[in-house]
């Protein structure tokens, strides 16, 4: 539809264009006159002379008698090529008023016919048409070309290759105009005798006259009304030329006139509908039977219907059937069927055999069999040559075909996205310190290439899952004020092989576009996974190829090349060697969860953020002794869960209090209030927590208690909370003790119930996993000595023999036992004490260190410096405690088990 707009808007250029040029050789064409105009004429002559002279109106006249059917086409002229000689046989002799122009040799006159079509043609013309124009056209006629469209428009045969013509026609018909003023009117003494034009001198007397009518000013002007079509006074002068008027102005109105009905004569066979397909049950019903068809053409597979216009206007006056040019068509299956059709339908009707409706074969049209025949290949063709220029560097560039190719990758700016800064960063000050030389790279790298230094290309930041690891690539882009890349290891992967390559190239490419620029590449380890891992399962080429293309590309900076690339991932130990040499990934930058102080500066910056009366100092000193092991979004997490907190309580800031029930909330899950224990249930629940308290109260090595809860939250029903501090290194004595601690729930419930329950399963696990790691991985097994057997899933066999494995469960149960042993004679000892801290849960459900200092006096060995610091004496900033429990607790699962640094991390890496 648009290519056929734009070529309809073409051809209107191109008409316009041509009355224009029209309008605007009125100066030169009159000087060239002489030798230009016989040129011309001889030009013409021979074109025009090639036509068929005059062409029947023998059916028009037939329609005018009236005849209800129509003469079959035997009796009816049939419409001449254009390589005809002359008129054919039986066409009708030209009306009487026709014959050459008295204005130029190679006018013609109108007939009446003619003539009057041509006035009802420029009806159709939205413009008001005064009547002497049309009397000067019956004066002058007009070119024969001109004279041929209207003939053809009166027949509704016009083709678009009259266009062409007629444009000529019209201007050789202004060209005629100017050339009779010229020659003939100079020529004559009296011009006013033929044409009513002015001399040359009656002009200059005119001009001044007007000029002097202008001068009188606005009073003496005749009045709008009297004023005729532009500039013709209808007063001072009759219908016809106006002798003072400008000769080119009335030139100007056939222009237009004759420009317009050519204009809506293209709009209607552009435009307009020029046919319809109708069934063969419509054509028999509504034609055939009425005798209405004249002649029916078929072309290939369509039968084209040529009705008697007249006849058809008689009977159906308002129908499009009757406008020039529209043909009704109907698809056939084949030309014979459908001959011996019509010739039954004939039969049924009786139509003699000299009168029966004519069938013509015509060649379909050459362009439309090519259209059909190689236009859906040229659209895909073109359709793909298309998508394939779309992206930067084409199909084998970076685009790919449909933006496959084309990196996802998101481009943030100084200026928009990226405001976080290195102040935004807290903690991990190394890795700031490390990744600064990228920044004074990026900003001066004069000062390192001066001495010939090579700059590196780029940083691997690898480390735990929300430790700020995108952060501190974004902050690098900050402090730079560079373009920053950012795009997921995953993002490269697709379905189709060779996609993530294309998209690595169109990476690189754009980035080198936005030089000094940082790409940071998120995940690396979804395509820069060890190639050789990859072969033992089969290999993943697409993968690979992704990662050579990133490999040759950072091998294909140079040195003045200003991209820096940082990749982030949480498994470096898997990540191909060739990512990490030298000139690759020079810098290897871990980002390990933050300890105490970091924590308290990321809460700080967090807790910037939000309304809260508390000393920010203890505060963010406090949550972040509450919080080992949390990375950087756990602790972002933490505050906007206390606000949360606050706000559902309608809290006007965010108190200690809320901090605590968010912190609780994001390690022991939500509080489930919903949870109704039995009695006897709860009561286990009671015991089992109390065994874990005891022990965390009295094993010298244990981690300080906090706060002992049998409110059923997240999968356990009940939870003893410590403080473990960051430990980096741990004792065998430490371990033994932890393990101890945590068997005391199951040990309690021995001790205090007839049975056990199968709530101390989590337990067990905790225990066996850290003695096998005392005997494989830590040489803490005299028997099995110093050796680590690493503990990898992917492998299938195991790292050790039958007999080795059968020692390293012996261990691992002595271990285990010797625990138990101490853990048992410890709460043997402590039985009361059990029974106390077990009542009193069963009436609090919750029981805060101050409460087990009151019913067990002083731990008996010195607290952390920073666990007194923030949880010891001072009564004023305990913690409140949580608030008050359900009225209705319940019975045990699964408690929760006291954390440690150890094994808080090891539930953390396992969960995510
Ligand atoms: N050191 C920090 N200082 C301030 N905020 C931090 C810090 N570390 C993490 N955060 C917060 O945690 C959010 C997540 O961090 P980020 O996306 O950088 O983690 P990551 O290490 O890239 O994680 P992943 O490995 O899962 O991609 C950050 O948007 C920020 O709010």
């Amino acid at each position: 539809m648009s290519s056929l707009l734009r070529r309809s808007t073409g051809l209107a250029r191109i008409a316009s264009n041509s009355l224009s040029a029209s309008a605007r050789s009125t100066i030169r064409s009159s000087r060239l006159l002489p030798t230009s105009q016989s040129a011309w004429a001889v030009q013409l002559k021979r074109y025009y002379s090639e036509k068929n002279p005059e062409e029947s109106d023998k059916g028009k006249e037939a329609g005018q008698n009236g005849a209800p059917r129509p003469k079959n086409s035997n009796s009816k002229p049939q419409v001449q090529s254009s390589k005809s000689p002359g008129p054919t046989e039986g066409e009708a002799p030209e009306t009487k008023k026709d014959g050459p122009s008295p204005l130029h040799p190679d006018w013609v006159l109108l007939t009446e016919d003619e003539y009057e079509a041509f006035k009802e043609l420029t009806t159709k013309v939205p413009m008001h048409v005064d009547s002497s124009v049309f009397d000067i056209i019956k004066k002058t006629g007009l070119p024969v070309g001109l004279r041929d469209l209207i003939r053809r428009i009166m027949k509704g045969d016009a083709r678009p290759s009259d266009i062409a013509k007629a444009l000529k026609g019209l201007n050789q018909y202004y060209k005629g105009i100017k050339d009779y003023e010229f020659e003939e009117l100079v020529k004559k003494e009296d011009p006013e005798s033929y044409f009513n034009l002015p001399s040359k001198k009656t002009r200059k007397q005119n001009r001044k006259a007007q000029e002097q009518e202008e001068k009188e000013g606005e009073q003496q002007r005749p009045k709008e009304g009297e004023q005729g079509f532009n500039g013709f006074n209808s007063n001072k002068n009759p219908p016809g030329p106006n002798p003072n008027a400008n000769p080119g102005q009335g030139n100007d109105w056939l222009t237009m006139i004759v420009g317009s009905a050519i204009a809506y004569w293209l709009y209607n066979s552009l435009f307009q509908e020029s046919g319809r397909e109708i069934t063969w049950q419509e054509l028999r019903k509504n034609f055939l039977d009425k005798g209405l068809v004249e002649k029916m053409v078929i072309q290939g597979h369509r039968v084209r219907v040529e009705l008697n216009r007249e006849a058809t206007q008689s009977m159906y006056p308002d129908s499009v059937a009757t406008r020039p040019g529209f043909h009704y068509y109907f698809s056939i299956a084949s030309a014979d069927a459908f001959e011996r059709r019509l010739e039954e339908a004939q039969n049924e009707l009786g139509i003699p055999s000299s009168e029966r409706i004519p069938v013509s074969y015509a060649p379909e049209s050459p362009f439309f069999n090519l259209l059909i025949a190689f236009g859906p290949t040229v659209v895909l063709v073109g359709l793909l040559v298309w998508a394939s220029r779309r992206g930067p560097g084409g199909a084998g560039g970076s685009g790919g075909v449909f933006g496959f190719g084309k990196s996802k990758a998101k481009r943030f700016s100084h200026e928009t996205a990226i405001k976080v800064k290195f102040s935004d960063v807290a903690g991990m000050d190394e890795a700031k310190q490390e990744i600064m030389e990228f920044v004074s790279f990026l900003k001066k790298p004069e000062r390192f290439q001066r001495l010939g230094a090579k700059i590196p290309r780029g940083a691997i930041l690898a480390g735990p899952p929300g430790t700020g690891k995108t952060l501190l690539a974004k902050a690098t882009a900050g402090e730079s004020g560079v373009p920053f890349f950012s795009v997921s290891g995953s993002e490269f992967v697709e379905m189709f092989v060779g996609v993530g390559a294309s998209r690595v190239r169109d990476l690189f490419a754009t980035a080198r576009k936005h030089t000094p620029c940082i790409i940071f590449i998120d995940e690396i380890d979804a395509i820069g996974r060890s190639r050789s891992e990859g072969q033992r399962f089969g290999g993943n080429d697409e993968r690979e190829a992704t990662l050579n293309q990133i490999l040759t590309e950072m091998d294909g900076f140079n040195t003045t090349d200003q991209i820096v690339v940082l990749a982030g991932t949480n498994r470096v130990d898997i990540l191909d060697k060739a990512l990490m040499r030298p000139g690759r990934f020079d810098r290897h930058i871990n980002i390990d969860a933050p300890t105490m102080a970091g924590r308290q500066d990321i809460f700080k910056v967090y807790l910037k953020k939000i309304v809260t009366n508390e000393e920010i100092e203890y505060l963010s000193g406090r949550l972040a002794s509450l919080t080992p092991g949390f990375a950087g979004a756990d602790i972002a997490n933490c505050v906007n869960e206390a606000a949360l907190i606050a706000a559902r309580n309608n809290a006007t800031s965010v108190t200690l209090q809320h901090f605590e029930q968010a912190i609780e909330r994001v390690i022991g899950g939500l509080e489930r209030k919903s949870l109704v224990l039995n009695p006897t249930e709860k009561k286990t629940v009671a015991y089992h927590e109390a065994g874990h308290a005891i022990c965390g109260w009295f094993f010298r090595y244990a981690d300080p208690l906090l706060k002992v809860s049998i409110i059923p939250r997240g999968r356990g029903l009940g939870y003893a909370q410590y403080v473990p501090g960051d430990a980096y290194l741990m004792t065998y004595e430490q371990l033994m003790d932890r393990m101890a601690m945590t068997l005391g729930g199951r040990i309690s419930e021995e001790i205090h119930f007839p049975t056990v329950t199968t709530g101390a399963s989590d337990d067990f696990d905790k225990v066996t996993r850290m003695a096998t790691a005392m005997v494989t991985e830590w040489g803490m097994s005299d028997k099995v000595g110093p050796l680590h057997f690493r503990n990898d899933n992917n492998r299938v066999y195991k790292p050790f023999s039958e007999g080795t494995g059968q020692v390293i469960d012996a261990e691992v149960r002595r271990i285990i036992e010797q625990a138990y042993k101490k853990c048992k004679d410890l709460l043997l000892e402590k039985k009361k004490e059990v029974g106390l801290i077990a009542e009193e849960l069963l009436r609090k459900e919750v029981l805060v260190r101050d409460d087990m200092v009151r019913i067990l006096g002083p731990r008996p060995f010195n607290d952390r410096d920073d666990f007194s610091k923030y949880f010891g004496g001072d009564a004023s900033k305990a913690p409140p405690g949580p608030p008050p429990a359900p009225s209705s607790p319940s019975l045990p699962d699964a408690p929760e088990p006291p954390s440690s640094p150890a094994m808080f991390r090891e539930v953390k890496g396992e969960d995510r």
